[in-house]
């Protein structure tokens, strides 16, 4: 009898990072606006101040703040005027104790001046003289020259994905293009004598592939480019044959299905033909996903994940995500929110259990609700707004017990 060798999701995700620790990914340059979401390659430095001059951050009168200390709409102090920063432009005017200038929001500081006085708390008497009516801080009302981004300043680390704000912050750099990681390339073959593509008129046994699109979809929003797409028959010979030309375009080859024990569940047999060192995890203790394969052939990951719809995309996300992050060298952050079991809930005995839940907030509290269901129904995912881990050695969670809920 061969039955399943289960590790822990610990050691099944220690042995997939140690198979592709010298794994490399090469480097491209791409325009800012592409590179949303892309992984940075190196270490970024500026190699300017922003911003690179000392400017204001209100409308008002550039001083030396010591003027206007212990100033007040009873007891103002009163300068002398020399004129006006124009916006954009530089300005040759230097204050002097006593003196001020008129500054726009954005404008250059007069040379001598620490500080900006809005106009609100002011008041011109003549073409001379402007009352100040409050005290203002040494640098309060301003932007000093490198206070937002300092020169040598490394500014995104190597693994840093990039977000919007990332974006305008490379702009304002004076960076136009950025080398990132190259997209990890990944084809999923859906395997399935029942499968069909889902424009397919449906007969009666058969199944609409979810799979292939559902895996797709993970597999971009975590930065993957999808080179191949196909569904294969349950047939050793042909998951073979198109399982070694999509190891020829893909750095991630995942097969959906015949990762169990049945007659037909091929896919542990066609890694092995393909070459060394084969299939090195089958069989991991989670619930879903306990018939999970994991191989290498050259250079190329392959994972075999369950053939239902929620095991599948649960195991993507908890073992295929995780090597996706590693291998970018990018944070393997997941995000979650803390909140209340609402109910008891029972685990597997002996597997880690993922179990979908939603969120209920009641009376200011995060209640967590699990979403019933089996896992050859996707809906079930669909309906969750994520999903709690219960681990091996736990019996279960209680009513009121503070849980972290992982976010699709
Ligand atoms: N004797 C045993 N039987 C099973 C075990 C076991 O340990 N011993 N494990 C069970 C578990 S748990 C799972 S999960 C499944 C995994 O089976 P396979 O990976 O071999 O998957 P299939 O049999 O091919 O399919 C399972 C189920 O999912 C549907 N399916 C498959 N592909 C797709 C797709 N692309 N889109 C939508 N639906 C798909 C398929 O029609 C089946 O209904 O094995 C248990 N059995
Ligand atoms: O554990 Mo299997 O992966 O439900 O459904």
């Amino acid at each position: 009898m061969e039955l399943l060798n289960t590790l822990t999701m610990k050691e099944a995700r220690q042995r997939v990072k140690e198979a592709f620790k010298d794994f490399t990914l090469a480097p491209e340059a791409v325009p800012i606006l592409d590179a949303l979401d892309r992984i940075v390659y190196e270490d970024i430095k500026s190699t300017i101040n922003v911003p690179e001059f000392n400017r204001s951050t209100v409308d008002g009168y550039a001083v030396i703040t010591k003027d206007t200390f212990g100033a007040s709409e009873g007891l103002p102090s009163f300068l002398q005027m020399i004129g006006e920063v124009e916006m954009g432009k530089p300005t040759e005017l230097a204050l002097q104790p006593g003196v001020c200038c008129y500054v726009p929001t954005g404008g250059m500081l007069p040379k001598n001046s620490d500080g900006v006085v809005m106009v609100e708390y002011s008041e011109v008497l003549d073409d001379d003289t402007v009352c100040i009516q409050t005290s203002v801080a040494p640098k309060e009302n301003t932007l000093q020259l490198g206070e937002d981004i300092a020169e040598g300043q490394v500014i995104f680390k190597k693994g840093h994905k990039l977000r919007p704000q990332d974006i305008g912050v490379l702009a304002g750099m004076g960076i136009i293009s950025v080398k990132v990681f190259k997209k990890l390339k990944l084809s999923i073959i859906s395997t399935g004598d029942e499968i069909i593509a889902p424009e397919e008129k449906i007969e009666p046994g058969q199944i609409r592939d979810m799979n292939t699109y559902s895996l797709a979809a993970a597999a971009m929003r975590d930065g993957c480019e999808i080179v191949g797409k196909a569904v294969v028959k349950d047939n050793l010979k042909l998951l073979q044959e198109k399982l070694r030309e999509y190891m020829e375009i893909s750095d991630i080859v995942l097969v959906s299905g015949g990762s169990s024990m049945g007659t037909k569940d091929v896919t542990k047999d066609a890694i092995n033909g393909l070459g060394e060192p084969g299939v090195f995890i089958h069989g991991i203790a989670v619930k879903p996903g306990k018939p999970t394969i994991v191989g290498k052939v050259g250079g190329t990951a392959v994972f075999g994940l369950p053939g239902q719809p929620v095991s599948a995309l649960v195991v993507y996300q908890t073992l295929v995500g995780d090597l996706i992050k590693d291998l970018y060298k990018t944070d393997q952050y997941i995000p979650y929110v803390l909140g209340e079991m609402a109910v008891n809930i029972a685990s597997a005995p002996g597997r880690e259990h993922y179990v979908m839940v939603n969120i209920s907030q009641e009376k200011g509290v995060r209640k967590i609700y699990p979403v019933h269901g089996k896992s050859g129904m996707l809906s079930m995912m669909t309906k969750s707004i994520g999903y709690i881990k219960i681990d091996t050695n736990q019996e279960g969670l209680v009513k009121g017990q503070t849980t972290e809920v992982y976010l699709f």
